[in-house]
């Protein structure tokens, strides 16, 4: 794909095993009931399923739907972004580290109709530092289907603070909705709790 130089980590740096406490080929769930990639909560999201893969991988699945158009009967390509995100920030996920996208860069290689499940593969291609490089790979209703879109992040780890500072806090950041009263909504991958940080 064609990509900056912010994407790509220099020469020989090395991509980290997952958290000890990541899990390995199991359904990863949501990281926030309302959040718009992930949320079974939110009613138009994108309800992104997505699996740990060996290494520090992750295979995830996206049906463009109705709500999801930009043209007629296509997705548009915000939404294809939003999932390429998603799924990306999956990655580091497993880390147990909050991170949120700094940079993303996507290549749209063919239209996507409504209808399509898109099946997106993300790994991480090393860590320097704050900041994790990424890329995405999605490919239209197979492992093995035609290559709709790439995408290439960098992200970058933040204090849990962030989330505090910037949004609602941490809470509900455990894949529920945050209605306890402990805030809720920030999004990138921070948790107090069982999700990111040990
Ligand atoms: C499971 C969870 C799934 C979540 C998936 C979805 C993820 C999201 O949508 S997250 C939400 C969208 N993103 C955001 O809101 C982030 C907004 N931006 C920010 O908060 C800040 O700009 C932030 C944190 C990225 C960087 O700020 P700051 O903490 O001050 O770090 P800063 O010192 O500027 O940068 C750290 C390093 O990253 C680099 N960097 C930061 N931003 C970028 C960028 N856009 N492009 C390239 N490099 C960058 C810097 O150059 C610096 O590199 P070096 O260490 O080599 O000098």
């Amino acid at each position: 794909m064609n990509r900056s130089h912010l994407t790509v980590p220099p020469a020989g740096t090395p991509v980290p095993e997952p958290h000890p406490d990541a899990p390995l080929g199991e359904p990863l769930g949501p990281h926030y009931s309302r959040c718009f990639g992930c949320g079974p909560g939110h009613p138009t999201g994108l309800h992104l399923e997505a699996v740990s893969e060996d290494g520090l991988g992750v295979s995830a699945k996206f049906t463009v739907g109705d709500l999801h158009q930009g043209a007629p009967g296509l997705a548009h390509g915000g939404v294809l972004a939003t999932a390429m995100d998603e799924a990306l920030g999956m990655v580091v996920w497993l880390l147990r580290k909050p991170y949120v996208t700094g940079r993303l860069e996507t290549d749209y290689l063919l239209p996507v109709p409504v209808g399509t499940t898109l099946f997106i593969r993300t790994r991480c291609t090393g860590v320097v530092g704050r900041k994790a490089y990424l890329e995405a790979e999605a490919r239209m209703d197979a492992l093995d289907g035609p290559v709709a879109v790439r995408a290439a992040a960098l992200f970058v780890e933040v204090p849990v603070a962030h989330f505090e500072r910037h949004g609602d806090g941490v809470g509900g950041m455990d894949g529920t909705d945050g209605t306890d009263g402990t805030g809720g909504g920030a999004h990138g991958g921070a948790d107090t709790g069982r999700r990111v940080n040990p």
